[in-house]
């Protein structure tokens, strides 16, 4: 990665690994990896140097659930560890992903991997009682009930697609293996904080331990742009820009906002939580860390422009 434009972090949302359909094979996602990531090495080859954050609900919430329903045969795993092996799968197919769009765009090879990670969380975040975060498949109101009578679940409206798992979704506070990172940075293009980060806590002793929970993404990248002192975090979502108002006739898409506008923004209450929501905090998180820091929230699609300033939302301070 020569003559380096900037260091960014890549924050991957749902529609970068799934298809419209939802379709959850191993198969689908793989299609639709391999997609994205041409769209990825795109920024790659503009040089910007990258790492990529993705989330995992919809496949830690699937691996729970197949581990779970398995478990008169063989034993259930943790949730922690079913984090751990979304990460890994996901990974695995966007080092596919980008192998294949490296060689086909960039003609040369870029070493691409995952680092297993894990993120130290407070036991005393208050997320902990509250749990917010879609995991898994849709269900009907119906099974929804069922499902909280019978397994213990608590069950959540998500978005008007119909009724979710959630889970606790506490904050990320450190990142445990971010050394590494750090030492490969210049070198390797790094799939890590999957999901979050696999989240644990902190022993008295300096041990840690996996707890069951499913950090925000788009905050692990904030926490990881942060740490690296990347020049932009970039919010990959569905969406070329963040709106006011949206999906009203008043809807107005936003550009170029600075940490304090976006903030009242939120008091207005003019993100949905759970979704655009933390994209935003994020944002005005890093934005406000250091000056010159960029955050810009758009598509994959339009992710160079968006960095070239032609559009995008982008929030300073
Ligand atoms: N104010 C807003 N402006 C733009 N999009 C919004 C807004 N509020 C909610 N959204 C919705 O939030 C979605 C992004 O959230 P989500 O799909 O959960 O993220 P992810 O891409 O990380 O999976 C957008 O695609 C859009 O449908
Ligand atoms: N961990 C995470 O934020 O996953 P989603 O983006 O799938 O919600």
């Amino acid at each position: 990665m020569n003559m380096c434009k900037g260091k960014i972090v890549i924050a991957l949302g749902g529609n970068a690994l799934q298809s419209e359909k939802n379709e959850a094979t191993a198969e689908a996602q793989l299609a639709v990896v391999k997609k994205t990531c041409e769209y990825i090495v795109g920024i790659v080859q503009e040089d910007y140097e990258i790492a990529i954050v993705h989330g995992n609900g919809p496949q830690v919430g699937r691996i729970v659930l197949a581990s779970e329903i398995a478990s008169n045969i063989t034993p259930a795993m943790p949730f922690d560890v079913c984090g751990a092996m979304s990460q890994g799968y996901i990974g695995y197919h966007i080092q596919q992903g980008m192998k294949a769009a490296l060689k086909k765009i960039v003609g040369r090879e870029i070493p691409v991997i995952t680092v297993v990670t894990q993120m130290v969380v407070s036991q005393d975040d208050p997320a902990f009682s509250n749990p917010s975060k879609p995991i898994g498949p849709f269900y009907s109101a119906e099974e929804a009930r069922l499902l909280e009578k019978e397994k213990g679940y608590v069950m959540k409206e998500d978005a008007g697609r119909g009724f979710r798992r959630v889970v606790p979704s506490p904050k990320p506070v450190r990142i445990v293996e971010l050394d590494t990172i750090k030492r490969l940075w210049d070198s390797t293009i790094m799939i890590t904080a999957g999901g979050g980060g696999i989240p644990v806590i902190e022993k008295p002793d300096g041990a840690l331990e996996g707890v069951a929970a499913v950090i925000d993404k788009d905050f692990a990248a904030e926490l990881l742009a942060e740490e690296v002192e990347a020049d932009a975090l970039v919010v990959l979502t569905a969406v070329e820009k963040v709106s006011l108002h949206y999906n009203t006739p008043d809807q107005r898409e936003l550009d170029r906002i600075t940490a304090a506008e976006a903030e009242a923004y939120i008091a207005e209450g003019h993100f949905a939580p759970g979704s655009m929501l933390p994209k935003v905090q994020a944002a005005v998180k890093f934005a406000k860390a250091k000056p010159g820091n960029k955050a810009i929230i758009t598509s994959l699609f339009k992710a160079i422009d968006a960095l070239e300033g032609k559009t995008g939302t982008v929030i300073t301070q």
